[in-house]
């Protein structure tokens, strides 16, 4: 649904070259939440930017439902931006007008009628909950209710694709996750793409298909988080389950173990202890609900060398679980 290729964006500032975005590509599937993650200045913002052309790559195509936004003419490029809807960190609201009226703006502009605008733009903010705000001001809103108003104003003229540039992240806890929540509603129940941008892992924990870590104007990794999890080295998947810092071996093997799937009921460590007699430690754990269903990492000290545990390693390897040896007996 969304396509980039190589793109490539650089600003010029003070007589030195930022490469915001250098040679970025990614996929994004019909249907999916696809989040990019990223530290300040990695480059997320010029990369969603750059998706509706707010800001013209230097190189590389945008595909958006077909259309190459790249190679449009101004007249080209308004008609397909209507296919994109897009919701700020700060909501972006008109101070001066209604709740509705903020929601009917985009309408007007496309040159919608009266009578559609009010049928539409209640319909949608009946789908967000906040009909009965419709007559409000922005200032008489909570930061979720404004945010709200934001995804109801950018879905108003049907787009296929919703990017999200930060959308939680000027909102508390737990309103973030009502928020997050209600763009899995509008994904499910309109089958729209959205596209993410965010520097918080838990929001890709709670919504997203797929990932992508990006830095330095590079994307380092990316994929379907279920593919990632199972990825030995995966820093994404690495950071969906922090366990903290690796404690000293002291003359044991310490292996990480992720469980996704159809592994992640298994009796694993018990039957494990049972077959082989071992004392096994569990040094951490943590499980998340990805995708609908449990995946998480266990970090566990096996007492000796690692060619000590070399037939219980296999084993697990066997099962089907990854097993990274984080460290071992010098
Ligand atoms: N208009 C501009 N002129 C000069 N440099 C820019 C401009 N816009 C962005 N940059 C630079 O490009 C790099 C990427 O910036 P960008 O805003 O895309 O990062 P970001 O990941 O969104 O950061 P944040 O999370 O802090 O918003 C940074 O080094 C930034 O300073």
């Amino acid at each position: 649904m969304i396509s980039v290729r190589h793109v490539s964006k650089t600003f010029q500032s003070g007589g030195s070259t930022t490469y915001a975005l250098n040679d970025v590509s990614l996929e994004v599937a019909p249907g999916e939440i696809y989040g990019v993650i990223g530290q300040s200045g990695a480059g997320k913002s010029t990369l969603i930017r750059a998706i509706n052309l707010l800001e013209r790559p230097d190189s590389g195509t945008v595909t958006v439902d077909g259309d190459e936004l790249t190679a449009l003419n101004p007249a080209g490029l308004r008609a397909a931006r209507r296919k994109i809807g897009m919701v700020f960190q700060h909501f972006n609201l008109l101070s001066g007008r209604t709740v509705q009226g903020n929601v009917e703006l985009g309408l007007e502009i496309i040159g919608v009628d009266g009578a559609e605008r009010r049928r539409r733009s209640l319909e949608i903010l009946d789908l967000v909950g906040l009909v009965n705000k419709r007559d409000s001001y922005p200032s008489e809103l909570s930061g979720g209710q404004k945010q709200r108003v934001g995804i109801a104003r950018a879905l108003a003229a049907n787009p296929k694709v919703l990017l999200s540039d930060e959308a939680t992240s000027a909102l508390d806890p737990e309103t973030t996750r009502s928020i997050l929540d209600l763009i899995k509603t509008i994904n499910v129940e309109l089958g729209l793409t959205v596209l993410l941008i965010t520097h918080e892992m838990d929001v890709v924990k709670r919504v997203c298909d797929s990932a992508a870590l990006i830095e330095g104007g590079r994307i380092v990794e990316s994929g379907p988080i279920v593919s990632l999890i199972s990825t030995p080295g995966s820093r994404l998947a690495h950071d969906l389950f922090p366990l903290g810092a690796v404690p000293p071996s002291d003359g044991n093997t310490i292996v990480e173990i992720t469980f996704s799937g159809g592994t992640a009921d298994r009796p694993v460590i018990s039957q494990l202890a049972r077959a082989y007699g071992l004392d096994i430690s569990i040094l951490g754990a943590a499980i998340e609900t990805i995708g609908g269903s449990q995946a998480g990492r266990t970090r566990l000290q096996l007492p000796g060398s690692v060619a000590e545990n070399a037939a219980p390693i296999k084993d697990l390897r066997e099962q089907g679980l990854l097993v990274e040896i984080v460290g071992e007996a010098s």
